[in-house]
């Protein structure tokens, strides 16, 4: 997000070592963390889901003034940093269980629905996708649309006045390959390809490949080509874990929408930093 991160020296930069904080997205897949300094983020990982023994170790090395990154993917303090103990933990969680593991955390904030500055929301929208569209807004203005393709993929539009027009979920990537895996005999796992497997396929890997990729990405495309209509100047910002092989895609088959849209991989963080500047007055 806002390019590259600025990197500083901040264990002898006290004003800045108050300002850190720390934002973690709950996906269900995975744990998506940043550590900001004020408004400039420093850092994104990603992580596994932890365990209670896993959380409670970083809580501990957070109130000793440590930044240790959570998992088991990159364990270890975040560049060699010292930092005020208890660095300020905003959460934006689609996955209650996850986010019950911090709630002893001394400087907890959770953020709800309540309070986005997004009109016309419903009572359970993903927190992630409204911020998806309250971070996209920040940088692009309404309208704009988000395409998330994590977990479940979803697509999220608001209008020009920033209210939810509306969207729609279906399996992301990882989970279409998996259930064709898990509910037939003779389908073996596939790991997603991290190039365009061929249309017409002559292998069972490259046809499960090719189904579910070029089938997401048609609907993608449709959904896409409708929102344009109604909203032509309206953004629209690719994010989640799958962003990048739809993107892919796009480039191959929708040249002029590919060229349209915008990839944002850290987009939730965005809007994670918007609410917390908004909420902290
Ligand atoms: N290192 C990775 N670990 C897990 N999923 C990944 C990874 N890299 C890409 N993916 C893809 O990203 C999708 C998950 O996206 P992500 O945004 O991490 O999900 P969530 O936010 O729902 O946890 C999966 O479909 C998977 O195919
Ligand atoms: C649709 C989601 C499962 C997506 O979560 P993700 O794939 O990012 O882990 C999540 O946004 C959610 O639980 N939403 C609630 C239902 C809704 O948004 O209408
Ligand atoms: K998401």
């Amino acid at each position: 997000m806002q390019g590259h991160p600025t990197m500083r020296n901040t264990a002898t930069d006290s004003g800045s070592n108050q300002r850190n904080w720390l934002a973690l997205s709950i996906g269900n897949s995975r744990l998506h963390w940043a550590w900001f300094q004020g408004e400039i983020c420093k850092q994104v990982w990603h992580t596994l889901h932890l365990d209670a023994s896993a959380g409670e170790k970083l809580i501990h090395a957070w109130n000793r003034g440590e930044l240790w990154c959570g998992g088991l993917e990159s364990p270890g303090p975040l560049g060699g940093e010292a930092i005020a103990p208890n660095p300020p933990l905003w959460i934006a969680s689609v996955v209650p269980q996850q986010s019950a593991l911090w709630q002893s955390y001394g400087r907890l904030n959770i953020i709800s629905l309540e309070n986005l500055p997004l009109l016309g929301v419903y009572p359970t929208l993903g927190i992630d996708r409204a911020l998806a569209l309250v971070g996209a807004a920040g940088k692009w203005g309404w309208p704009v649309l988000v395409v998330d393709a994590g977990t479940a993929l979803t697509l999220t539009g608001a209008d020009p006045e920033g209210r939810l027009v509306g969207g729609a979920i279906l399996p992301g990537f990882g989970l279409q390959l998996q259930s064709l895996t898990e509910k037939t005999a003779a389908l073996p796992p596939v790991t997603f390809p991290g190039t365009l497997p061929p249309r017409w396929a002559l292998t069972t890997a490259e046809a499960i490949a090719s189904g579910v990729l070029y089938g997401i990405g048609a609907g993608v495309r449709d959904f896409i080509d409708d929102w344009k209509e109604r909203f032509p100047t309206s953004a629209v910002v690719i994010t989640g874990g799958g962003g990048e092989i739809l993107l892919r895609y796009l480039h191959q088959s929708a040249p002029e929408m590919a060229k349209q849209a915008i990839a944002m991989p850290d987009l939730i963080f965005a809007g994670i930093c918007c609410i917390k500047q908004q909420q902290s007055g």
